[in-house]
């Protein structure tokens, strides 16, 4: 069955939730079942030594869940207690029925209608948070507010269901409110928004996505902007490479890329493209620095610009399916100069990163001139001087997406969950890639590969979203061997081979 990797907004979740019960077809509280099951199962995975759960209820289909997993646990022979916090004073119909179920069983239950009930030290075990989920429509104050602060309080390691009790599925701005602190959230089918940003990382923890099986079709049909990379939707974009292939098919690249002081970062830059399919690669590079490179990377073809030291001109294009510019160019008079000549000749395929965005934000009369369906690849950083500052992680996102829209252009904003958003108003999460990728060299690597997908002949936007998954694959795949202290960009090159092997078996 073909996946779709859309991350909805919670409001939605009535809508897909009461299509699955209609068309399965499956009882409300049988789906409840589902869900708590596949909670259960992957909870005593990722601590199997613990003994004593500490299920925290709320009274909609959250505190549901709560109670249907403290029923599983407690068959299986597992210590439990159930805070069941009052929240409001009537039970979801699904939510009565597990508690009923749960009781029935002589399941412990502690009620709790103020905090005096709720006693959060003489504790032992984990808790599981199943006070609020999808359905809270605002911030969490008052009494309800001190279940919260105490469990955060509290050393036992937290375990959210479907979402941290307190946090918004989207926009968290003015949520003042007190925010379950998780150690993990399992979540249902998919990622929320608000789970991507990085502000929020002390509230989510690690998270998972377990599959429910809610409807395929209403997930199908149902629209949203948002949508996050796995590898069976990325194998799924890859072309093959047929018997008969030549290196004019695979495309020729020109990389503008390095100035004096900083020519790693067009060595790194070289090797990500090499390694990602192009079939010849260009690297136009300031002339009294030329040889360094060409000793390191032996493949590349050469071509020396007028300046010593920097990038100052590129006289013909024609013959690159794509040109990359910007890592290590510096932002020198001469090298803006030659920015803007090539942004007034070249209409092409085109990547720009680093200093080359730099320069775009010093002189915004050059944003007119990028080509259409350009890729920029700035950092958070870059990304503000671009576009201005952001209040938050949300508000950062809506004027990505904004500026995409407006410049014709792809962007990947890069960070933990890189995201990529497109002129159409679509925004890609990453999913792969971790915290040893933070070091300097990763991004020039990142450019490489998208240049050299994008010489191929890839679509601009499978070129990119492939680009930017399979280097954090790479990533992934260095930090397994060398942890994240131990691994180097040039770690993320070493292992892209081993990163492309992996999702190419998934074709
Ligand atoms: N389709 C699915 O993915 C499934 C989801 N399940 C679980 O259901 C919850 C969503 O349940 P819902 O009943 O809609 O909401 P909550 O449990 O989050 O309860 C909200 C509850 O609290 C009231 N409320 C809202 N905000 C506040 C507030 N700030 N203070 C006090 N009270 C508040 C609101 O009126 C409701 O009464 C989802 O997250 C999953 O865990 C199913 O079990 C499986 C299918
Ligand atoms: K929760």
């Amino acid at each position: 069955m073909k996946k779709y990797n859309k991350i909805f907004k919670t409001s939605d979740l009535k809508e897909i939730d009461r299509y699955t019960v209609e068309h399965e077809p499956i009882s409300s509280s049988l789906l409840m079942k589902r869900a708590a099951e596949a909670i259960a199962c992957r909870l005593l995975k990722i601590f199997p030594n613990n003994s004593i759960f500490n299920i925290v209820s709320g009274v909609g289909n959250n505190g549901g869940d709560g109670f249907a997993l403290a029923g599983i646990l407690l068959e299986k022979g597992y210590e439990v207690v159930v805070y069941h916090v009052w929240t409001g004073a009537c039970l979801s119909a699904d939510c009565k029925k597990y508690r009923e179920d749960y009781l029935a069983r002589s399941g412990s239950c502690v009620d709790v209608r103020e905090i005096s009930d709720f006693d959060a030290e003489s504790v032992e075990g984990i808790w599981i948070d199943a006070l609020f989920g999808a359905g809270l429509s605002r911030p969490v104050t008052g009494w309800c507010a001190g279940v919260i602060d105490r469990i955060n309080r509290s050393v036992l390691p937290v375990v959210a269901v479907d979402i941290p009790s307190g946090l918004l599925g989207e926009d968290n701005a003015k949520n003042t409110g007190s925010i379950m602190e998780a150690d993990y959230t399992l979540t249902f089918q998919f990622p929320k928004l608000s789970f991507m940003f990085p502000e929020n990382y002390r509230y989510v923890g690690d998270f998972e996505v377990l599959d429910i099986g809610l409807h395929p079709e209403i997930l199908r049909d149902l629209f949203s902007s948002y949508f996050y990379l796995t590898p069976d939707v990325l194998a799924a974009r890859l072309p093959k490479v047929g018997k008969f292939t030549h290196k004019g098919e695979m495309g020729h690249a020109l990389l503008i890329a390095g100035s004096y002081g900083m020519m790693g970062a067009a060595i790194l830059a070289a090797e990500g493209a090499l390694h990602s399919g192009v079939g010849l690669l260009t690297l136009h590079l300031p002339r009294s620095l030329k040889k360094i490179v060409h000793l390191a990377v032996p493949e590349v073809l050469i071509e020396e610009d007028v300046n010593e030291n920097c990038f100052s001109r590129i006289f013909d294009c024609s013959k690159y399916r794509v040109v990359g510019i910007g890592p290590g160019i510096g932002t020198s008079t001469e090298t803006a100069f030659g920015l803007e000549r090539l942004l007034k000749d070249w209409k092409g395929r085109m990547l720009l990163d680093a200093d080359a965005l730099n320069l775009l934000a010093a002189d915004a009369r050059l944003l007119k001139l990028l080509p259409e369906s350009a890729v920029l690849t700035p950092h958070p950083k870059e990304f503000e001087r671009l576009a201005g500052k952001s209040e938050n992680d949300f508000d950062r996102l809506n004027k990505l997406s904004i500026f995409a829209e407006k410049y014709n252009v792809y962007v990947v904003l890069k960070g933990a969950h890189s995201v990529v958003a497109t002129p159409e108003g679509k925004c890609y999460f990453n999913m792969s890639g971790n915290p040893g990728m933070a070091k300097g060299g990763a991004g020039d690597v990142l450019t490489g590969i998208i240049t050299g997908l994008l010489a191929s002949g890839m679509p601009v936007p499978d070129a990119v979203l492939t680009g930017v998954f399979v280097h954090g694959m790479a990533g992934d795949l260095a930090r397994e061997e060398m942890g994240v202290r131990g691994m180097k960009s040039g770690d993320i090159i070493a292992f892209l081979g081993k990163a492309w092997r992996k999702l190419e078996t998934l074709v």
